[in-house]
């Protein structure tokens, strides 16, 4: 029996091993080819049709389901307000959180595109909260950059006015852009967002709560993407590795001098990062945040999810 009001708790939630989770897809088609899966997986991620058709199609039928029944929900305030019916759709909003290297992106561009296949809502934005780091000079002054990725070095009012106005159904909204190449915000480039049916939010600490409002009060479905943190640890190694001769490359990158480390070196760098800041804001922010997710993917040592933990109220 786990810990009362943990994510070990059976009152609380549902686990699922592969093949129960599997056959919640019914009849639903696939709708993504190996190109396009191709084109939607993250850097070191292992992801093939057979994970999108036994983990990410039923959970996108059980996302269909629910944006459906939350609208009824929305029209039932309406009804209460007495306000005449309109078939104006809320934006229905879902937070991914997880460890840095986790995978939270390749998950969220997965979604976002068997989601969009609806027709009852084709239109998905994804949005990551990097956009809403603190400028790199602001984290100087603050002497905080090696607290970032923690919630302080997030502009976390700005982010709530944000999912907020997407809503509250407003016509153009506008986020700021991350740039992993420069390790800075971008500076006068936004990224529209106009009226989604559906909004994800991709970001380490999307499900913190606080004294006053955060972001994911006003989610209506949550995912956290969950593996050991030893494996975590290989993954990001291993993905910084890599970058040498990708994202490191460019003369622009932060990490540019990197580039001409050998192995044993760029392990060494890349093992500093991750125990000195990615780590720590695993263990103290990110993991105590996974019992507020309506859904725990938990991910085995070579990135198959094979574990799925269902909140049931
Ligand atoms: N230092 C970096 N340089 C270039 N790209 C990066 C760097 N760190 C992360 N990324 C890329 O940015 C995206 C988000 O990474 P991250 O926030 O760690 O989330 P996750 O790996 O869980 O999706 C991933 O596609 C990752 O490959
Ligand atoms: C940009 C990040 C904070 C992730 O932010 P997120 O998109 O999850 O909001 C993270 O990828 C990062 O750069 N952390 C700092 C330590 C590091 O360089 O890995």
């Amino acid at each position: 029996m786990g810990r009362p009001g943990t994510d070990r708790d059976p009152s609380l939630y549902l686990e699922l091993d592969r093949k129960q989770w599997r056959d919640l897809r019914k009849s639903m088609p696939m709708v993504l080819n190996e190109d396009e899966l191709e084109q939607l997986t993250g850097l070191g991620e292992q992801i093939d049709l057979t994970e999108v058709a036994e983990v990410y199609l039923p959970l996108s039928r059980l996302i269909h389901l629910q944006v459906a029944a939350r609208q009824r929900l929305f029209a039932a305030t309406s009804t209460f307000l007495g306000e005449r019916q309109t078939n104006r759709q809320v934006p229905f909003v879902i937070g991914i959180a997880g460890s840095v290297a986790v995978g939270k992106s390749t998950t969220a561009r997965v979604l976002a595109a068997l989601l969009a296949r609806w027709e009852s809502h084709p239109k998905v934005d994804l949005v990551t909260t990097d956009g809403f780091l603190l400028p790199t000079a602001e984290l100087q002054r603050r002497g905080i950059m090696h607290r970032k990725g923690f919630p302080e070095s997030y502009d976390r009012r700005a982010l709530l006015r944000f999912v907020t106005e997407v809503k509250s159904g407003a016509r153009e909204v506008t986020a700021p852009v991350y740039s992993h190449i420069t390790y800075d915000i971008v500076p006068d480039v936004r990224h529209y967002i106009r009226q989604p049916d559906i909004l994800i939010l991709e970001g380490l600490n999307v499900l913190q709560t606080g004294p006053t409002l955060t972001v994911s009060d006003l989610f209506d479905f949550s995912v956290y993407v969950d593996a050991k943190t030893d494996d975590i640890e290989k993954w990001y190694i291993s993905r910084f590795l890599q970058m040498r001769t990708t994202a490191f490359a460019d003369p622009n990158s932060h990490f540019h001098l990197y580039s001409s480390l050998s192995d044993d070196q760029a392990h060494v760098a890349a093992r500093d990062i991750w125990t000195s800041i990615n780590r720590p804001n695993l263990i103290e922010n990110i993991l105590p945040t996974r019992p507020r997710a309506t859904l725990v993917l938990r991910k085995d040592t070579d990135h198959s999810i094979n574990r799925v933990r269902l909140r049931k109220i």
